[in-house]
């Protein structure tokens, strides 16, 4: 709690005024959120792209000035968390279901910045399972399919019902064991008929921001 309050925090303070800013999900840029309504309040003018409802809600609540996806062309920082980071910026995201939504804002932000604990920085991704977004009524071929190529593959649930994303998809969260190829992986999963989107973020990240118990530290994206 403490680490990601202090990455969150230092992130905050890239964001400059006039920016269009792009906000993830999770409870890490949670605070990333919570410390842009505060400087807000101090006088920053800043126009915000949200990545998902919960974000929406809580930058809405916050007096955040959000601009719909739909009337962005370009968005000068994106700040996001990440559920796995390894040391060439690839990631797994996705662990809070809003995946899609994330990697379009990512895509045309001209910088991206992730907030994390340092329990998720990792030598190499996998350990987590990786979340695919999929189409709904597909989910029983693709599990088949993927159960196939020797993955073990799980529908997200919520409760006793499949998880829904934002955007009424279905999440997969499929063990992959460590991935020796995250790019290869994610380009032969999204050639599969019925694969929305992949978790798999191939070095995505400009800055990582990893927080510790007294502060966060800095890692660049040297690609
Ligand atoms: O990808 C995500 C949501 O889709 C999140 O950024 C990721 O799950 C990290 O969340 P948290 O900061 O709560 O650990």
């Amino acid at each position: 709690m403490e680490e990601k309050r202090h990455a969150g925090i230092l992130a905050a303070s890239f964001v400059k005024d006039g920016m269009t800013v792009g906000l993830g999900t999770g409870s890490t840029v949670y605070h990333v959120i919570v410390r842009l309504g505060e400087r807000v309040k101090e006088g920053l003018r800043i126009r915000c792209v949200s990545t998902s409802e919960a974000t929406t809600e809580l930058a809405e609540s916050l007096g955040l000035d959000l601009i719909p996806m739909s009337e962005v062309l370009n968005i000068d920082m994106t700040i996001d968390g990440a559920d796995e980071v390894d040391r060439s910026c690839n990631g797994i995201k996705g662990g809070g279901g809003a995946l899609l939504h994330e990697k379009l804002v990512a895509d045309i932000s001209r910088i991206v910045v992730w907030v994390v604990d340092s329990s998720k920085i990792v030598e190499r991704l996998g350990a987590f399972p990786l979340p695919i977004e999929i189409v709904p009524f597909f989910h029983m071929q693709l599990i088949s399919k993927l159960e196939g190529m020797g993955f073990s593959p799980r529908l997200r649930m919520s409760g006793s019902c499949p998880f829904t994303t934002d955007e009424n998809n279905y999440i997969i969260d499929l063990e992959t064991g460590f991935i020796e190829d995250p790019e290869g992986l994610h380009r032969k999963l999204k050639l599969m008929p019925g694969v929305i989107e992949t978790g798999l973020f191939i070095t995505t990240a400009d800055i990582v921001v990893v927080g510790s118990k007294d502060g966060a530290k800095v890692l660049r994206n040297t690609r």
